[in-house]
């Protein structure tokens, strides 16, 4: 299946199907004199052999989150300049929502923007590769730098994802999970029904389909976040902090992350979203929903603080609902919800 973005100019498909990535991609290298592959070492190391054994001579980088700070980056950056990369040339970035991100970013910014492609091997990475939003991190948290730079395509072959560990599924899975709620609550209850008993890869796919039209409709209509766009950080402003912290997978923090946004919705709008529905499920899968209840919540704040919504000195700008099919971002006075989260805390 072909998606096809809308913006004014600049457009771009995202090709998603099982088997797709050789013959896909050669329609694209084929404009290029050179091109530059950037494949996260986990996914080299599967697939050399097998379905990227095509690619001669790639630059094999740091996998994960190790690979989106500045030293790892200045080296294949330096790497890409050594092998004399030019502006019309292109890169093609293999690999989950880290080194997409890292990988966009070196794009963007090497001789000041290179074309360049996302090819996701992950569940997580349905949502990071759409979009454009490109980061790295800082001693100060995660995602604080980086720049907003649409790829030339996305080719998403789902066959990779038949190789990831379930720790990881779970990740991505997180991220369905959130489109499915900005969505609606239907397609939200039909996801929940959809994996009651275990998450299947075989059964998501059109949930992943569904979750990359939510958020390609909304990053068309507001591309650099300053308003809709801010909706698809649901469950991120605790979950960035807790990732960080605790080192766990993005998605599974976001899982968190929306446990704290439901609760604080409930309390600042007087809804009774069921709370319990919610934690229950994420325990039975396996979320380690026990960090809400270890967190520091002070520590948890000065990372929250940092957070590239917030607009207002001593608030917080947080995504919520203000009624079970409505969002909204919402300033919250740091002391409120310092309260807020202390009593999550003791709830959970
Ligand atoms: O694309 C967006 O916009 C999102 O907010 C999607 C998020 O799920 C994604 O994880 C993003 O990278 C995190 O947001 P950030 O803006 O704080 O970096």
């Amino acid at each position: 299946m072909d998606i096809s973005t809308a913006y004014k100019d600049n457009n771009y498909k995202i090709h998603v199907a099982e088997n797709i990535l050789k013959s896909q991609l050669s329609e694209y290298t084929a404009q290029y004199d050179n091109v530059y592959y950037l494949i996260d070492e986990h996914v080299y190391g599967i697939y050399k052999n097998s379905k990227l054994s095509f690619i001669e001579a790639p630059l094999v980088v740091t996998g994960g989150e190790s690979f989106k700070y500045a030293s790892p980056l200045m080296h294949t950056m330096e790497e890409l300049l050594a092998f004399g990369i030019k502006r019309n040339d292109l890169i093609v970035v293999i690999g989950g929502g880290a080194t997409g991100d890292a990988g966009g970013f070196i794009a963007s910014t090497i001789l000041r923007g290179v074309d360049y492609i996302h090819v996701p091997t992950t569940l997580l990475a349905h949502d990071s590769a759409i979009g454009g939003k490109t980061a790295i991190n800082s001693k100060h948290g995660k995602n604080l730098i980086g720049a907003f730079y649409r790829p030339k395509a996305v080719i998403y072959d789902l066959d990779f994802l038949k190789s990831l560990p379930s720790s990881e599924v779970l990740s991505g899975f997180g991220e369905v999970f959130k489109h499915a709620m900005i969505h609606s609550p239907e397609l939200t209850e039909d996801l929940f029904q959809a994996t009651k008993e275990t998450i299947d890869l075989k059964t998501l796919t059109p949930f992943i389909i569904k979750g990359i039209e939510t958020k390609m409709t909304i990053v068309i209509e507001d591309e650099h976040e300053k308003g809709s766009r801010k909706f698809l950080n649901l469950g991120h402003t605790l979950a960035h902090a807790i990732e960080y912290k605790y080192k766990i997978p993005h998605g599974q923090a976001v899982m968190l992350g929306i446990i704290a946004s439901l609760y604080i919705s409930n309390q600042v709008y007087q809804l009774e979203i069921a709370l319990d529905y919610y934690v229950d499920y994420m325990k039975h899968h396996g979320y380690p929903v026990g960090l809400i209840t270890d967190m520091d919540v002070d520590e948890m704040l000065e990372l929250i603080k940092k957070d590239k919504k917030n607009h207002k000195s001593d608030y917080i700008s947080y995504v919520l609902f203000k009624d079970e099919n409505t969002l909204t971002v919402t300033d919250i006075k740091v002391s409120d919800l310092k309260m807020m989260l202390t009593k999550l805390k003791e709830r959970i």
